[in-house]
């Protein structure tokens, strides 16, 4: 048997895919290594799929797609059983990259009774509760014996957590909070499996003491009995109904009607309430939203998953579909063949991993500040929290919009939901708005950029921290891309900071000019937002450029090294071309410069070509993970459409009951007027 670089080859596959990756020129469970940051974690990822892959009980009983929502959540709860009772003998006990994968394989990307349960339930009871707390609550809650939500959003506010309704207002006498809703706008509104799934939450809500609001808390919340799972008094929750995607989640509303929980309830390692009222204040003001922190941190890596599902569906699909001639005397080509089709997708692929190794790294800081944190040092906060804002919006913008481009990039084969293509893009595009609206988000950025330009403009630059220290560096004149005789991502890099830098500090100066001139600060901070968000876009995109060059500086094996590097330099010309309109305006990028960044596009579009489908193969996603007719590893696309569409509950029989009922009568009626 000959053994080949790309580990996804299997004998009786469509021989066009086959081709693809026998041209592949480096070991695709290595590149996965790289991806999921470790050997030993792919390797597991591997392990977790083939376990999966033997218990047909684990399986989708039959495609999503034909599936209603209530239907959806019956399997997923089904499912969500089996893999509780089981999970030992699947992954390692508490390993939540393995849980992660786990559930994307049999759970799936729409979500499940859980999902908020693992992602922010947890992680703000583990970050905010005291260990006392964490003995009454958390250990029920790992052991899935209560399941929980994180309730912050309202009707009528999500963004603006100050103005939150709910209201947590404390009564001295019996050592109680009263959480009340005063108001429609106050019910809390879309948090994941609130409606119908959990028992618990824990609520955000604005903390009165003596006729004080001491703003955003949070707090454990008893929603529903533990024995009968019936609302509880005081309580109203439901579904707030379908969504775009992600409908195996019920994201909920819940009101209260002067509702009480001891004052215990008060998540209290960082802030505390006596019970004669005192209110002792936390290290950080912000340190009450770690929940939204640990989900934007990890996000990232979410958000590069998905992206890839839509890559690996859309370049496997342009292996196997033939249509249309370059040279008219030769049979027609795999559509993958085409510059514009490459264009479409291997510039996505590259930003994949790049987003995938930022991801990594903003894992790493959130780690570390986490564990900062519960020693009380919370120095690092802001930073974690410019980064993560920056990062979840520009990766989840250009996840989406790389997602429709892969859609699109299978034709009509694309729309059908076979493809899994809009499921895909339904969840992915729902993170430009959870964890906070990107363009929020990116004013939050903006505020740290703008205090790191005054820093500069007052000659302080020496207190930049690591991310913005390159503010307060000097540019070269002109970029010296294509001047210099380096094949390293040096001048790249040099370019991009010049770019960002400028932008940073002529958004700050429009915004300190405005103030100058008599504009009061929120109003010249709203004239100036959008080229503060354009500053933050950019200053994102060099973090994203700078990771990907740390890692491919890491590779040790030759063969990834080569083409990562292929890789990274399509990503950064791609990057430029796409921002050149900032490289052009003060002349440090000339147009001739240009000319050469568009002939190296083009250049690493072609020498990446022979090894696009391993690219996308590495991520090692498995069919029951990608869900996908188009993305098969087997490449054996169109008998399975056919048996797909075969499926489709219509077919089940030849006249339905529309037509009899309709249709007929309606045809039997105009026959017979005409005669
Ligand atoms: C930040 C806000 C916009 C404003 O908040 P405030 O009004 O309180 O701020 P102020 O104006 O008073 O002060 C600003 C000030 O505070 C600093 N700040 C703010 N936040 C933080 C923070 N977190 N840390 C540190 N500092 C912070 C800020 O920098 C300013 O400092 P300066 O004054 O010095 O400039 C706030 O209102 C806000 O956050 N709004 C957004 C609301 C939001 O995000 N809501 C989220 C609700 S929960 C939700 O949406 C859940 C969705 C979950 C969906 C499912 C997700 C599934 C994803 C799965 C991914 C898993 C993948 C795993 C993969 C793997 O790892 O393998
Ligand atoms: C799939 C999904 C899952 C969710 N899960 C949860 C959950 O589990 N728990 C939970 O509590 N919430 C959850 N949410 C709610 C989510 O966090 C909020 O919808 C999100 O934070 C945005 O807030 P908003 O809806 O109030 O938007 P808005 O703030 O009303 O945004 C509307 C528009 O106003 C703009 N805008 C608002 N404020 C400003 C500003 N200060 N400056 C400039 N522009 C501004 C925004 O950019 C946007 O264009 C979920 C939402 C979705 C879609």
């Amino acid at each position: 048997m000959v053994h080949h670089q790309n580990k996804a080859i299997r004998e009786g596959d469509n021989p066009d895919l086959t081709a693809e990756r026998v041209t592949g020129t480096f070991d695709t469970h290595s590149m996965a290594a790289q991806i999921y940051n470790s050997e030993a974690h792919a390797r597991r990822r591997r392990e977790i799929t083939e376990i999966i892959a033997k218990r047909p009980e684990l399986h989708d009983t039959k495609p999503f797609p034909f599936m209603t929502r209530e239907e959806k959540i019956l399997e997923s709860s089904r499912k969500l059983t089996l893999i509780t009772k089981h999970m030992n003998e699947i992954i390692e006990p508490n390993n939540s990259n393995e849980m992660f994968h786990l559930n994307n394989e049999v759970l799936g990307i729409e979500g499940h009774p859980m999902a908020l349960h693992g992602i922010m339930f947890i992680p703000a009871l583990t970050a905010q509760a005291s260990e006392e707390q964490q003995k009454k609550w958390l250990t029920r809650a790992i052991n899935r014996e209560i399941v929980g939500t994180y309730a912050q959003t309202e009707l009528g506010h999500g963004t603006n957590l100050q103005n939150l309704e709910t209201t947590a207002t404390y009564d001295v006498a019996t050592q109680e909070f009263v959480l009340h809703t005063p108001t429609i706008t106050g019910l809390k509104w879309w948090p994941g499996n609130l409606g119908k799934s959990s028992n618990y939450a824990v609520v955000v809500a604005l903390m009165f003491i003596k006729g004080k609001n001491y703003g955003p808390h949070t707090f454990m919340v008893p929603l529903r009995d533990e024995k009968t799972h019936q609302p509880l008094k005081g309580i109203t929750i439901g579904d707030i109904g379908p969504k775009i995607a992600y409908n195996v989640t019920d994201n909920g509303f819940l009101g209260f009607d002067h509702y009480r929980i001891p004052r215990t309830n008060l998540l209290m390692r960082h802030t505390r309430v006596e019970p004669d009222g005192t209110y002792v204040k936390p290290p950080h003001a912000k340190i009450n939203y770690s929940a939204m922190v640990h989900v934007r941190s990890h996000m990232i890596t979410g958000q590069a998953i998905m992206l890839s599902y839509a890559l690996t569906i859309a370049t496997r699909y342009s292996s196997v579909r033939r249509q249309g001639q370059i040279d008219t005397t030769q049979p027609e080509v795999k559509v993958l063949e085409y510059q514009t089709q490459q264009h479409r997708l291997f510039p996505y692929i590259a930003r994949a991993y790049a987003f995938v190794f930022a991801g990594a790294e903003t894992v790493k800081l959130y780690e570390r500040v986490l564990e900062e944190v519960a020693t009380g040092n919370v120095s690092l906060m802001a930073d974690l929290h410019a980064l993560t804002s920056g990062l979840k919006s520009v990766v989840s913008h250009y996840t989406a919009q790389g997602i429709e481009q892969a859609r699109m990039a299978c034709g009509g084969h694309g729309y059908s939901q076979a493809s899994y293509m809009s499921e895909i893009f339904g969840v992915a595009v729902g993170g430009c708005t959870y964890e906070g609206e990107n363009m929020v988000m990116l004013l939050q950025l903006a505020r740290y950029l703008v205090k790191s330009a005054s820093l500069v403009k007052t000659g302080q630059s020496s207190k930049l921290g690591p991310l913005v220290a390159y503010l307060g560096a000097k540019s070269d004149s002109t970029s010296l891309i294509d001047r210099t005789p380096t094949t390293g991502f040096a001048e790249y890099v040099k370019t991009f900071q010049h770019i960002a830098r400028r932008q940073t500090l002529k958004a700050a100066d429009k915004f300190f000019g405005l103030m100058e001139k008599g504009e009061k600060r929120p109003i010249a901070w709203n004239k100036s937002s959008v080229e503060l968000n354009r500053a933050s876009r950019l200053h994102t995109r060099l973090y994203i450029v700078e990771a990907f060059v740390r890692r491919v500086e890491e590779v040790a094996d030759p063969r990834l090294k080569e083409v990562l590097t292929d890789l990274l330099h399509l990503h950064v010309n791609y990057e430029l071309l796409d921002m050149s309109t900032y490289a052009l305006e003060d002349g440090f990028v000339s147009s001739s410069q240009l000319d050469y960044v568009r002939d190296q596009l083009y250049f690493y579009l072609a020498k990446i070509r022979p090894n696009a489908v391993s690219l996308v193969d590495s991520w090692e996603f498995s069919d029951q993970e990608l869900r996908s007719v188009l993305g098969r590893r087997d490449g054996h696309v169109y008998e399975n459409l056919f048996a797909w569409a075969k499926a489709s509950p219509l077919n089940k029989t030849d006249v339905l009951p529309s037509v009899d009922k309709y249709l007929k009568p309606l045809m039997e009626s105009a026959r017979a007027s005409k005669l």
